[in-house]
């Protein structure tokens, strides 16, 4: 997207708060009309009242004096509060679009973003949109209107000092430009640094057991110390930008100061101007800096703050969304059938091939064959986690495309290999399948299953913390806990994936008992890694490079290694 319809869009956006733009607006123009009138004041103090001894008018003008500083207290705040109001409305607005995006979005969005990505652009991006293009551009507004009125008010004074005046201004620029722009890449680059810490540190304690598997300490540490340095000499580059730039402007801004006295000093002697006027003048060219500054850096933040906001529409605009829409299916009798389907996570690059697979209602079929073969794929798109890319899959007769995929995943109890445990206890955990289940309805369902002495066991029980109960409970375990979710869903249908890796004897049998009481009256696909299973299924289906090999009838254990092998050889 361009930058002006980037900017004009997210004008648009910023502009639906109106009633608080308004009131930050209108706070804008006080403050800047108040900032104005003191050092008005001040002259016709000097010239009206002071220096013809009219000392009686002096309270009059004092109080309204007073009263321009107590109008410039309450509209700056005004400002500050309702610009940062703006400013959180429209982040929270923008974050709130992110975060729904990511929940609506299909698998596809996934499979190029990492999570860093993705988090960063929620906060940080964000963030800078708020900080540059909402509180930075009032603020920006704030400081041309108190630059034009500064003008306005001088050149209604005196033009010819005016003039004089503005001679310093140019430079003031140059300074802001030069220094202020060093000084906020400086201060980009401590951010920058910062983050590169906190990766690393995040990094090593996920990967801490390969690090030590490895003997990578003194590698990380070194990486570590690397980025630590880094971020010293970062945050003195601003130290000095720092120091050189402020105290700069300071002597620019002084500079118009000496003008106006040197030639507003003559100008008065000559009788041109009166002493009120030079000492007003004093006090405008001193409240040129600020502003000045304002601005310049606006404009320099203004290719960051567009940047971010491009890469927040750039995740608000992807279409890899899930679409909700469709039949809604109370339950299902579990019938699914494949009908020549193929499908392609990348194009032209099948990953099945013309699947044709009848599963009756309640029946058990057993998925085999080697990694890589395609039965996590046809799991994935009986859940419509993916469509296919040719072909059709029929629930009790109806194409899957025509089902709202959300009611189909209501009937379907999914137990992935690895289960992911939320932060919450064992008990929310399970529960999760179902909002509107209770705590008794969890504990039937576990004694069901037989996993209720196994979660008593656990420290609390049922409300041991998941967090500790994700570290202290092994692959094979947290199975179990996916099964009881799954069966508290009173599925029509099951997919499960036994664990890849070694689960011992004793949980093993738990899980497989587990996992046949589950099956119990239900259509199920088990994606099998162990012969044991295969004894209690109807037809054990075997995939080969994304087809279908062969389909044998289950009630039996097979050498599943020996009948790879063999499709394997029949290959060469
Ligand atoms: N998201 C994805 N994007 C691209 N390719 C993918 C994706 N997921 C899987 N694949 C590829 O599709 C093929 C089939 O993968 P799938 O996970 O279905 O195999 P599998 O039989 O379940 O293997 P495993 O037993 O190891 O789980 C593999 O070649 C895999 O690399």
């Amino acid at each position: 997207m361009g930058d002006k319809s980037l900017f004009l869009r997210f004008l648009r956006e910023a502009l639906s708060q109106r009633r608080i733009l308004g009131i930050a607006v209108v706070a804008i123009i006080g403050s800047t009309l108040a900032t104005l009138a003191s050092p008005y004041l001040l002259r016709v103090a000097i010239d009206h009242y002071i220096i013809p001894r009219k000392l009686e008018g002096l309270p009059f003008i004092a109080t309204l004096y007073l009263l321009a500083l107590v109008a410039q207290w309450f509209f700056t705040t005004l400002q500050t509060y309702y610009t940062e109001m703006l400013g959180q409305n429209v982040l929270k607005s923008l974050r709130r679009q992110l975060y729904e995006k990511i929940l609506v979005s299909n698998l596809d969005f996934f499979k190029n973003r990492s999570t860093g990505d993705l988090v960063s652009r929620i906060i940080n991006d964000t963030n800078m949109v708020n900080d540059i293009l909402v509180s930075g551009l009032l603020g920006g507004i704030s400081s041309i209107l108190s630059i034009a009125g500064i003008i306005a008010a001088m050149l209604f004074l005196s033009p010819r000092l005016t003039l004089a005046t503005l001679l310093s201004v140019p430079l003031m620029v140059v300074v802001a430009y030069y220094f202020g722009g060093r000084m906020r890449r400086a201060y980009r680059e401590t951010r920058e640094k910062v983050a590169k810490i906190s990766s690393i540190v995040e990094e090593s304690v996920s990967g801490i057991e390969t690090i030590r598997a490895f003997g990578k300490e003194k590698d990380v540490e070194k990486e570590f110390s690397k980025a630590s340095l880094e971020t010293v000499k970062a945050y003195l580059r601003v130290a000095i930008y720092m120091g050189l730039f402020w105290p700069l402007m300071n002597i620019t801004s002084l500079l118009s100061v000496i003008i106006v006295i040197a030639y507003g000093g003559y100008l008065a002697y000559k009788g041109t101007v009166s002493i009120g006027v030079v000492v007003a003048f004093v006090q405008y060219a001193q409240r040129f800096r600020g502003p000045i500054n304002n601005v310049v850096s606006m404009y320099d933040s203004l290719q960051s703050a567009l940047a971010a906001l491009d890469r927040i529409y750039e995740i608000i605009d992807d279409e890899n969304v899930e679409s909700y829409e469709g039949i809604e299916v109370e339950r299902l009798n579990g019938e699914i059938k494949f009908e020549n389907v193929w499908f392609e996570y990348e194009k032209d690059r099948p990953v099945l091939k013309d699947i044709n697979l009848d599963i009756p209602p309640g029946s058990k079929i057993a998925l085999v064959g080697k990694t890589g073969a395609g039965k996590t794929t046809i799991a994935n798109l009986i859940m419509r986690f993916y469509d296919p890319t040719r072909g059709r899959i029929l629930y009790d007769g109806i194409d899957g495309r025509k089902i709202s995929r959300k009611s189909l995943r209501n009937r379907i109890g999914y137990v992935p290999q690895e289960t992911y445990l939320f932060p919450g206890t064992i008990m929310e955990n399970i529960l999760i399948a179902n909002p509107g289940a209770s705590r008794e309805d969890v504990i039937r369902v576990c004694k069901q299953l037989g996993i209720h002495e196994f979660i008593m066991r656990l420290p609390k029980g049922y409300d041991t913390p998941a967090g500790e109960a994700g570290k202290l409970l092994s692959l094979g375990e947290r199975q179990l806990i996916a099964i009881a979710r799954a069966m508290l869903k009173d599925p029509d249908i099951v997919i499960l994936d036994e664990a890849l890796s070694s689960v011992d004897p004793k949980t093993e049998r738990l899980v497989q008992e587990a996992m046949l009481k589950l099956m119990e009256g239900r259509t199920s696909i088990i994606i099998a890694h162990r012969p044991g299973i295969l004894r209690y299924v109807d037809k054990i289906v075997v995939i080969h490079d994304g087809r279908i090999a062969m389909e044998i009838p289950g009630g039996r254990e097979i050498n599943l290694e020996g009948v790879i092998r063999g499709l394997e050889e029949m290959e060469v």
